[in-house]
């Protein structure tokens, strides 16, 4: 018996409409070769079938009488995030589909659909489910126990061992105060690592987050702390800083390793003592908020050329996690695409393509120096330029470096030959900037990266165009 066709699980299909229901499942059955099927076609029981079995994908209508598709696709969301849900919408309900893929659905089809793609959906979805039943059962193992709260790291999509270890570890110092700080990469996650540090912590307050990078020492310290009224020529009035929005919840500071010596004081200051001054006020204020802290940079190196403060280094080193490049964990590769694909589909308000066979043999191949920001701006661009059937390797080929060189000496050849006046130096200039920033999704470290320059020079560079424009 096909594995995939007849999952461990049930799919339930939940229609009004009678002969609709027969006929979908005639279809799943016949030519899917699916079973394991459930028919519901009040949607009122749609809670008690998935309390009494194991659902693991909903087809979904819209428009039903009692509890609407829309009600209901939230409903399993937030009580069953483990269910994945395809919608079934008729041809004047597109806006509703695409609102539901925002909330979460799988993925929607209208009624009229070929067959052959609604089948190639449910499948991928089937696929999906397994996946992810899968992942837990390896979380599990790993652990001996289940995480406490795994929906916090639901939005990180992952099944290396590194990865799970860390999460365990982040749930151990969830209930700890001291800062947290994360290494890794430029790309590689730390935001999203963040945001799960800051759910696990249960504060009642936001996060905040704060790119230091490029920011001078006023401009830090009137950031994060504020000022008084009168502090300094402009300040009218009294403003509060970061560090009070983020009472009570997470200030998250990216780029660290950018501090300047002086800023390095104050949030050294910060973290021992819970203790800033606004601008301009000699009275001390507390602060309530946890602090974490990223970094793409070696900071013991910086310690060792001394442009990072030892003390510093060593109260953000308390609770520290690094997290590895995308070239250290590439089982995540085939996970990463299929999220990246459903949701540029979604974002771009089209069908999920199907990739290429070949596609992942080159992927697990590349080395993603931009690691997982690099693969979703691919699967974007790509997704962006697909005009239905099988997704065309051209973009992944070109950004991976196959075919860059004759690419290169064919745009050495004809880039200026095709314009026809020359752009002045400082014009070129800025339409290189802009298509770094185009190809690093606007993360300023990567794009420095690929314009050969420090990311403070390109800080500065795009400041000074803000000014002149
Ligand atoms: N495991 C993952 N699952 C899903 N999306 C991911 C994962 N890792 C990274 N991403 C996505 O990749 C992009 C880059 O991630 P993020 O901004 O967290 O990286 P970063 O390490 O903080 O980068 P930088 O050092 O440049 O600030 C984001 O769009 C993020 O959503």
């Amino acid at each position: 018996m096909n594995d995939a066709l007849n999952p461990e699980f049930s799919i339930l299909m939940v229609d009004d409409e009678l002969p609709w229901l027969r006929s979908l499942g005639m279809i799943l059955e016949g030519p899917g070769g699916f079973t394991n099927l459930l028919q519901c076609s009040d949607s009122r029981e749609v809670p008690r079938l998935l309390a009494e079995h194991d659902i693991g994908l909903v087809l979904l209508d819209l428009t039903m009488p009692h509890v609407g598709g829309e009600e209901l696709l939230q409903r399993i969301t937030e009580e069953h995030p483990e269910v994945q849900v395809i919608i079934l919408s008729g041809m004047n309900q597109l806006e509703t589909a695409v609102r539901c893929m925002r909330q979460g659905a799988f993925d929607y089809f209208v009624k009229t659909v070929e067959e052959d793609r609604l089948l190639d959906g449910v499948r991928r979805a089937v696929r999906m489910v397994r996946l992810q039943r899968e992942n837990h059962a390896i979380r599990r193992r790993l652990f001996g126990r289940r995480l406490e709260r795994p929906e916090v790291f639901d939005h990180i999509v992952t099944r290396h061992p590194s990865m799970l270890a860390i999460f365990g570890y982040l749930e151990s110092i969830a209930a700890s105060r001291q800062p947290v700080l994360i290494l890794g990469e430029s790309g590689v996650g730390k935001e999203l690592v963040a945001r799960a540090v800051h759910l696990l912590s249960n504060g009642r307050g936001e996060q905040v987050n704060v790119n230091v990078a490029g920011l001078d020492d006023n401009v830090f310290a009137d950031t994060l702390f504020g000022h008084a009224r009168g502090a300094y020529t402009g300040a009218e009035r009294e403003r509060a800083g970061m560090v009070e929005k983020a009472a009570g919840g997470t200030l998250f500071l990216d780029e660290i390793g950018d501090l300047s010596p002086a800023s390095q004081v104050k949030l050294l200051r910060l973290i021992q003592e819970g203790e800033y001054y606004p601008l301009g006020s000699d009275t001390p204020r507390q602060s309530s908020a946890r602090i974490i802290c990223a970094t793409n940079q070696d900071l013991a190196a910086k310690v060792s050329d001394r442009s990072f403060r030892k003390d510093l280094y060593y109260r953000l080193h308390a609770h520290q996690v690094r997290i590895p490049p995308l070239r250290e964990r590439k089982e995540d590769i085939p996970l990463l695409l299929d999220h990246f694909l459903r949701k540029a589909a979604a974002e771009l308000n089209k069908p999920v393509p199907t990739p290429p066979p070949e596609l992942l043999d080159l992927l697990m191949s590349y080395s993603f120096p931009g690691n997982v920001r690099e693969l979703e701006a691919m699967v974007h661009d790509a997704v962006s330029r697909h005009e239905g059937g099988v997704l065309s390797m051209a973009v992944f080929r070109e950004r991976t470096g196959e075919g860059r060189e004759l690419q290169r000496t064919a745009d050495r050849e004809n880039i200026f030959a095709m314009l026809p006046e020359l752009p002045t130096l400082s014009e070129a200039a800025d339409m290189l900037v802009d298509a770094a920033m185009e190809r690093a999704g606007n993360n300023q470290t990567l794009a420095a990266r690929l314009l050969g320059i420090s990311q403070p020079a390109l800080s500065k560079r795009l400041r000074q165009r803000r000014s002149v424009s």
